[in-house]
Parts: C-alpha cells; sequence; structure tokens
C-alpha cells in the first residue's frame, strides 16, 4: 500500500486535524499529509454505559470531536474545511475503559490494572467530508472505523510504577502510559498496529482514504457505506451496510450529530435503522438532550392534539421517572444543605460503627424523628450508609462533605444554602422581572435571622465558598496548558489564593500576584497555609477601577460570568492595556455546549438572573478576541469549570 498516491489526491484540499494529541500530529506529518490542527472542544463525557462495545465508545466520541470542528470551523475560521478527521484512543482491561488519568492516584490505580496482563488499545477514528452547496449550506459525509491492538504489560514492580508515574508522562495518555516513549519499558508485547497504538492508526487510515478516493467501487455504492449529514434534511441518508469484520472497519450507523442542526437524512429508501444504532442514537439523544433528533419519538397524539395516553392507561415509567427526580430535585439539594449545615457528616467522622439515630440526634441537637427522617434521606441520595440501624459516611461524604476534608464543598453548600437558595425561592420573579432577586430575597433572609452575621462573617463565609471551588478545581485548571513561557502571573478575583497555589505547584518557574479587594486580602489569612514557597503574593485593589499589577499572564476564573458586559468591557481593556504583544490570558469558566443545550449545571446558574451571561468557548473566544486576544488552546477538563487560553496579539 503506497501511501503517497492516496495522499496526493487530498492536495490542495483543507484538511483538518480535530486533535490537540501531539502525537497524532506527527504520525500524520511524517507520512506527508498536509493539514491544518484545530483542536475538538467536545468533552469526552459520553456515558460508557450506552455502549454495547469499548470500540463504539472511542468511534461515537472520534465522530463527536470532528463533527464539532466541521460545524464550527465556518464560523469560527470562517472557511469550511474539505475534510476534517477526529480520533479517539482507549485502553480496556478487565471490562474497564481506561482514558487519560485525572491524577497521580488515578494514573496508579491505571497501571497496576494492566499489570501483568494483555489489554487491548482502540483508536476510534472518523473522517467527516464537507461538502458546500451552492447556497452555501453543507452537507457532511462521514465515515468512520475503529483499529484494535492488543499489548501485554510485564509485572509491575510498585518502584517502577510510581517512578513512571512521577515522570508525568502517564498524565495526557489514555491508560496512563505512552508505548512510544518511557512507557515502552513497561510492554513486554504489541499484538497490532503500534501506531495504533500511539494513537493514530495510519496504515487503516490509508486504506480508507483509498477506499474514498480510488476506490473500484462505484459512487453510488460508495455512498451506501457513508451517511450524509445536512443542515436542513428531515431524513437520513443512509443504505447501512454491516460492520465488516474483516478488519473492524466499522461504517457509521446513522446518528445525529450533538446539534438537531444536523439531521440524518435518509435517501434511499425509508431503510429502518438497526437496532443497535437505535438504541446508540436514542440514548445519544437522550444523552444530548437533542429533542430534534430525528429518532427521538414523540408521544401518540388524539386528531384534538391531545396526548394519548397508552391503552393500559400507565404513563411510561422511565418517563414518570424523569419527571419526579426533577420534582424532587429540590428536596435532595435541602436534604444535603440541611445535613452539611447541622454538621451530621462531621459528628459521624471518626466514629468506628457508626452511630445510631439518637446518639446523632443528641449531638446536633434536633428531635429524633427529624433526625431519623434526615439520616434515611441522606443514606436513600448515598450520602450516608446504615447497616442494623448503624449510620456512618460514605466515600463520597468524606471526600466532599466534611468540614476540613481537603476538597471539601461544605462552604459552598452553605453558600447555597444561604444565599442561592432564598434567591431562587423568588424565581419566578427573577424571570418576570429579568432581573436579579438578591437584594430582596437576601433583605428578606437577614430580617429572619436571629443574629446579623457580621459583614465579616458574611464575607469570610463567601470566601470559604469559593475557597472550596477552587481547591476542587485549581489543579485541573493550573495544569491545563504549557504554561513555561511565562514567568508572572496575576489572578484577578483570587481571593483566597488557592488557584494561585496550584498554579505556582504546577509551574516551578511561575510566581502569582493575587489582585483582589481589600477586604478580601486582609482576611486571607484565615485560608493561607504559611507560605513557605513565596511565590504566592497579594495586592489589594478593585480590579474595575485601579491599575492591575504588571504580569506577563493574567488569570481570571469564574469572573466573566458575573460580568455586566459594560463591566466586561472596562475589564478586558484594562488587561488589554496592561499586555504586550505575547502576553496570555487564561479563562476559567463553565463553558456551555455550542447549541447552548447544556451542561445544565451552567445554564441553572444563569437562573440566578445576574447581571452577567454564561457563555461557549465560542463566545469566550470571540468576546477575547474583540480585545485583541487570539484563543490559543481550550480544554474541556471534565471537572467543574473548563479553561481556555489566549495570547494577546
Ligand atoms: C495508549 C497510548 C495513548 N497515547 C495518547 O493518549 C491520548 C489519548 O487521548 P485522546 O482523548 O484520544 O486524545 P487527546 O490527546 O486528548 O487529544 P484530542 O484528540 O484532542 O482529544 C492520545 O493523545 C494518544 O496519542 C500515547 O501517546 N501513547 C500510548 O501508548
Amino acid at each position: 500500500m503506497v501511501l503517497n498516491p492516496v495522499i496526493s489526491k487530498l492536495s490542495g484540499k483543507l484538511v483538518v486535524l480535530a486533535s490537540a494529541s501531539p502525537r497524532r500530529l506527527e504520525i500524520l506529518n511524517n507520512a506527508g499529509l498536509r493539514f491544518q490542527v484545530v483542536p475538538s472542544w467536545f468533552k469526552e463525557t459520553l456515558d460508557k454505559g450506552l455502549f454495547k462495545a469499548p470500540h463504539e465508545y472511542a468511534v461515537e466520541t472520534a465522530r463527536q470531536k470532528a463533527l464539532e470542528v466541521a460545524r464550527r470551523m465556518p464560523f469560527k475560521h470562517l472557511k469550511t474545511p474539505d475534510i476534517v478527521i477526529g480520533a479517539d484512543t482507549i485502553v480496556t482491561v478487565d471490562g474497564m475503559i481506561l482514558e487519560k488519568p485525572v491524577d497521580k492516584d488515578d494514573a496508579y490505580r491505571m497501571l497496576s490494572s494492566l499489570s501483568g496482563k494483555e489489554h487491548s488499545v482502540f483508536t476510534g477514528v472518523a473522517i467527516v467530508l464537507c461538502h458546500e452547496k451552492e447556497n452555501e449550506e453543507v452537507d457532511y459525509q462521514l465515515i468512520d472505523f475503529y483499529e484494535e491492538t492488543k499489548v501485554k504489560f510485564a509485572d509491575l514492580s510498585e518502584n517502577m510504577l510510581w517512578e513512571y508515574i512521577n515522570s508525568g508522562e502517564p498524565m495526557d495518555k489514555a491508560g496512563g502510559y505512552g508505548i512510544q516513549a518511557l512507557g515502552g519499558m513497561l510492554v513486554e508485547y504489541v499484538h497490532g498496529d503500534f501506531l495504533n497504538v500511539v494513537g493514530f492508526p495510519l496504515n487503516h487510515f490509508c486504506k480508507q482514504l483509498d477506499l474514498i478516493y480510488n476506490s473500484s467501487i462505484s459512487s453510488s455504492d460508495q455512498e451506501s457505506s457513508t451517511v450524509w449529514l445536512s443542515h436542513n434534511g428531515n431524513h437520513a441518508t443512509s443504505n447501512l451496510t454491516q460492520p465488516s469484520s474483516a478488519n473492524h472497519t466499522h461504517h457509521i450507523q446513522s446518528s445525529p450529530s450533538a446539534s438537531p442542526v444536523h439531521k440524518v437524512k435518509r435517501k434511499s429508501s425509508e431503510t429502518e435503522l438497526n437496532e443497535s444504532s437505535m438504541t446508540l442514537v436514542n440514548s445519544l439523544s437522550k444523552h444530548t438532550g437533542d429533542k430534534d433528533s430525528a429518532n427521538t419519538k414523540l408521544p401518540p397524539m388524539t386528531s384534538r392534539g391531545q396526548v394519548k395516553e397508552p391503552e393500559d392507561g400507565e404513563p411510561k415509567k422511565e418517563d414518570l421517572q424523569r419527571i419526579c427526580d426533577l420534582l424532587d430535585g429540590f428536596r435532595a439539594s435541602k436534604a444535603l444543605f440541611t445535613a452539611s449545615k447541622m454538621c451530621v457528616f462531621d459528628v459521624l467522622h471518626g466514629r468506628p460503627g457508626g452511630l445510631e439515630a439518637a446518639q446523632v440526634a443528641q449531638e446536633i441537637k434536633a428531635s429524633l424523628k427529624g433526625t431519623e427522617c434526615l439520616l434515611e434521606a441522606c443514606v436513600s441520595l448515598g450520602l450516608l450508609r446504615s447497616k442494623e440501624r448503624m449510620y456512618e459516611n460514605t466515600d463520597l461524604s468524606t471526600r466532599f462533605l466534611l468540614s476540613d476534608a481537603p476538597f471539601s464543598l461544605r462552604s459552598q453548600i452553605l453558600h447555597c444554602n444561604d444565599t442561592v437558595w432564598p434567591i431562587f425561592s423568588h424565581l419566578e420573579s427573577g424571570v418576570l422581572e429579568g432581573v436579579s432577586q438578591r437584594d430582596k430575597a437576601l433583605s428578606q433572609t437577614s430580617k429572619d435571622q436571629d443574629t446579623l452575621h457580621s459583614s465579616q462573617d458574611s464575607k469570610l463565609r463567601f470566601m470559604n465558598a469559593m475557597h472550596n471551588i477552587a481547591k476542587v478545581t485549581g489543579k485541573a485548571i493550573a495544569t491545563a496548558f504549557d504554561l513555561s513561557s511565562f514567568r508572572t502571573a496575576c489572578d484577578l478575583g483570587g481571593c483566597t489564593g488557592a488557584m494561585a497555589d496550584e498554579f505556582t505547584k504546577a509551574h516551578p518557574g511561575l510566581s502569582v500576584t493575587v489582585f483582589d479587594l481589600p477586604t478580601v486580602v486582609q482576611l486571607r489569612e484565615h485560608f493561607q497555609p504559611l507560605h513557605t514557597d513565596n511565590r504566592v503574593s497579594f495586592v489589594a485593589g478593585d480590579f474595575f477601577k485601579d491599575d492591575l499589577p504588571k504580569a506577563d499572564l493574567y488569570i481570571l476564573a469564574r469572573i466573566l460570568h458575573d460580568c455586566s458586559d459594560e463591566k466586561l468591557d472596562i475589564l478586558l481593556s484594562k488587561i488589554a492595556d496592561a499586555c504586550t504583544p505575547g502576553c496570555g490570558l487564561l479563562l476559567s469558566e463553565i463553558f456551555l455546549d455550542e447549541d447552548r443545550k447544556g451542561p445544565s449545571r451552567g445554564l441553572l446558574q444563569a437562573l440566578g438572573m445576574g447581571e452577567g451571561k454564561q457563555r461557549s468557548a465560542t463566545e469566550y473566544s470571540l468576546l477575547l478576541k474583540s480585545h485583541g486576544f487570539i484563543t490559543a488552546h481550550v480544554r474541556h477538563t471534565g471537572n467543574l469549570l473548563d479553561a481556555m487560553l489566549c495570547i494577546k496579539a
């Protein structure tokens, strides 16, 4: 299989690799392919339980990565690519799918599970051929396949494992290893395509290109193995072929992309999607909340447009369950808030065998009846476990709900209970008036309280809540990008310095100045470990009014979504003025999906009706571009917050 004739077919075409993987870039570069790299913003959070086999998960993720870029480029880059290539590599062992480790402990878990065993590496690849029509609409031809390679690890000693983990190599690689580098030491044998393990099955890819561009089969036959997605199609164009088993070439089973805009258009006779793709499509549309999917079934209606109840008069269980889950959601939240506020989890901590309800009631000075109800509700939510009427914390509550846990969210929970809950109790007024109900809600709440919290107390509680979020998200944000070209950073609104700590830990050459209001800076001692490393400093000021500390990287974590357009302009203009070309701006927020259909965490926050706005990564990118910052990287961290690194032009 000579590669060149295939590659020459692509010359003159705009080929895009929708991947941030440096290995994939190197493999395709070395093969002589000329292409642009546009990393995908698709968050790799598909529910693995929805897929019958691991390779289906990898293929679907590859598809969504490629489609997201193909869909975004006409708007973001003002050009339509000819071909977009997406890929996803996963490692599977003992029925588990291993992606990139979230931290060193996760890398240890993965490598330990691979030690001494044969495992599989699957890379799913999606090729999106974009066909621009006269009316400037674009049809997408989606072809995908996967490749499997077997790899056997030697028995790994604890020392070997930790030495490898501490090299840092595992952290951005599926399964926590890089076979092409130090990880090669761990491998006894490889059966199959080595490059497939590294991240891209080049040989299979070339065979697929050959099928597309040099195939002897007629174009109509060729169409039979692909699916056309179109902006305005109402049906699927798909003559589905069963996945060929010979080389695992798996032709796409039609499913809409995440956006309802791309319908699967049925071109030939109404071929039924086969069972598995129907399941996949329905589950995906459920996953993506894609209400317009060609496959979402609407309830039957009477001639007068009323919903027809099923003959047996019973509502469908799963529909009812979904509505009840939403209905009961506020009760679950309030149970969590109340148990946290009454220190139930702290009381149970360190009590071997647990406590009876009566003992807990006595310690939290509450009624036995109320305590029993609260404890049982917490068990139902997985926050406690009980055995023979003895109650204990679960791992979940131990990790996040104890006051002194490293990743405690208790203060954030109290903030939600004391501040957010009252605001949401006025949601209807907020929707009617379109403005925040904070003043109305909190003035009423403060009147209701026996003792007015001193302003310092309420500031400390708010700082505690922000400290919780920064502790939970700090490492993911601090390690999202290579910041080695920056020496000084300024964390605007950095509050307690928790995020700054993570940046200095992750980047030894970086010092960070936390710039925040005088009241915040003077209260920081309540949160700061005695800084052995003096690379975190604090400067008091108002970033809307005062001069900003000089830095070559500015950090904005959970700030912009709270700013009115006017304040945004003031702040971003001040940062732009303080920056010279090449300076960085690192933004950390919840990035909405491009079609603004999720994540619900972001869209529910917007109901607070603050003066700010939730945005997608593209919207933030355009906003920052209007102030002279060009987006270099976007990272969907899979944590509570995503991140974007921009460079001053
Ligand atoms: C098993 C193995 C994996 N990898 C890398 O692991 C990442 C997988 O993650 P992904 O999600 O498929 O890709 P990504 O890096 O996150 O990039 P993107 O395509 O933007 O998601 C890719 O990098 C691969 O090379 C190696 O470099 N060597 C190996 O032996």
